[in-house]
């Protein structure tokens, strides 16, 4: 089966809603300190973009019903105080609609924009169709001004079948451990892929696409590894006896949101490593869209047992311990790693 149209549609919501939250990102970088603390401006740029999203993909695929699993609901913006952040997603929302100009002269009521953002109220599972949008996946790093991501996907009878990854900061060259140049050149990505056809990356400013493929080392040495740059998100002593013992020499990138997934994608690095602490779920919308861009390149995904991710479950990710990435070649040795480390780290508690 072919998703051409579904793929035309989701590019252009995750390209149109990186927009929105560039314009955001400007402005609350250029604001005073007092300002910076307030988080209010992620939370305009995180309803905006999930709004923007459902809206474009309703008017896209207008024959198609509609199911979309997403991580924001509208809950506090009915209240009297959500109320003036409200009309600001409105207005943010329209005014990038504007600029696109494909959708006329249509303009958003903010009774249209709570419903937007509450048709991503779905549950997801096994059967049917559901999109699945982080509106703004790595808001502490969108807080910092450093890496963030637009994270949708599309789920058919519980399998990822297509995404859409924007990184709006992420440089178009490498950003390999031993390429930190600090001059990056031209920033924005956009990644995409179709299950079985592969995964491409284009500029967000609309170049052409080029094919992506995931690093061929296969000597655990020359490999560099990628973990969250929020040390609460994932538990770095883990991933660093894991590199230890794989041998890798390079020092872990850290980098924050599934911009790690675009970039192993495209082979800046060769593993991924995200151990979050006991009791945290991961939710679908936080691998769903780097999941199919790492798969499609040619990377392998699985939990930290070996078992594959499964997205047919609803919101949440079933899963044992932690999620490794990595290609093909070195999954084995990096399992044996991964359980030698987490039987260590289970005898000295
Ligand atoms: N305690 C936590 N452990 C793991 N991930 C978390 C935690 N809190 C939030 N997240 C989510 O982890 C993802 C980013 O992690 P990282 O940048 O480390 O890869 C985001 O989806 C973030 O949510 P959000 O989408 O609200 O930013
Ligand atoms: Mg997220
Ligand atoms: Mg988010
Ligand atoms: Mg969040």
């Amino acid at each position: 089966m072919s998703y051409d149209k579904e793929l035309v549609a989701a590019k252009k919501a995750a390209s149109l809603s990186a927009r929105l939250c560039q314009k955001v990102q400007k402005a609350l970088l250029q604001s005073d300190v007092q300002s910076k603390s307030d988080k209010s401006p992620v939370t305009v740029a995180d309803y905006g973009s999930q709004a923007l999203v459902s809206f474009v993909l309703q008017r896209e695929l207008p024959s198609e019903t509609f199911s979309l699993v997403a991580e924001e609901d509208s809950g506090d913006l009915c209240t009297n105080e959500g109320q003036e952040i409200l009309e600001r997603i409105t207005k943010l929302v329209n005014d990038t609609l504007a600029s696109d100009g494909s959708y006329g002269v249509s303009t958003l009521s903010t009774e249209d924009v709570l419903k937007a953002i509450d048709s991503g109220k779905s549950e997801g599972g096994s059967h049917g169709r559901h999109w699945v949008l982080d509106p703004i996946d790595g808001t502490k790093g969108f807080l910092r001004g450093d890496q963030y991501a637009i994270a949708l996907g599309l789920l058919e009878e519980g399998k990822v079948v297509l995404g859409a990854l924007a990184c709006p900061n992420l440089p178009l060259s490498s950003i390999g451990s031993a390429n930190q140049s600090p001059l990056h050149g031209e920033i924005g990505c956009l990644f995409f892929a179709e299950v079985g056809t592969g995964t491409y990356m284009q500029p967000l400013n609309g170049a052409s696409a080029v094919k992506v493929q995931v690093s061929a080392i296969d000597n655990p040495e020359e490999a560099s590894f990628f973990e969250s740059y929020e040390a609460a998100h994932s538990m770095h002593d883990l991933s660093s006896s894991i590199a230890k013992k794989l041998g890798v020499k390079a020092p872990p990138v850290r980098i924050d949101s599934q911009a790690k997934y675009g970039a192993l994608a495209r082979g800046d690095g060769t593993i991924y490593l995200r151990f979050p602490r006991k009791g945290y779920r991961e939710k679908i919308w936080d691998h769903a869209a780097g999941y199919i861009v790492v798969t499609e390149a040619g990377g392998v995904a699985t939990d930290a047992a070996g078992n594959p991710l499964d997205f047919s479950k609803g919101r949440y990710l079933d899963l044992d311990t932690g999620i490794i990435v990595t290609n093909p070649k070195l999954m084995p040795s990096l399992l044996k790693a991964v359980r030698e480390s987490l039987d260590e780290k289970g005898s000295s508690l």
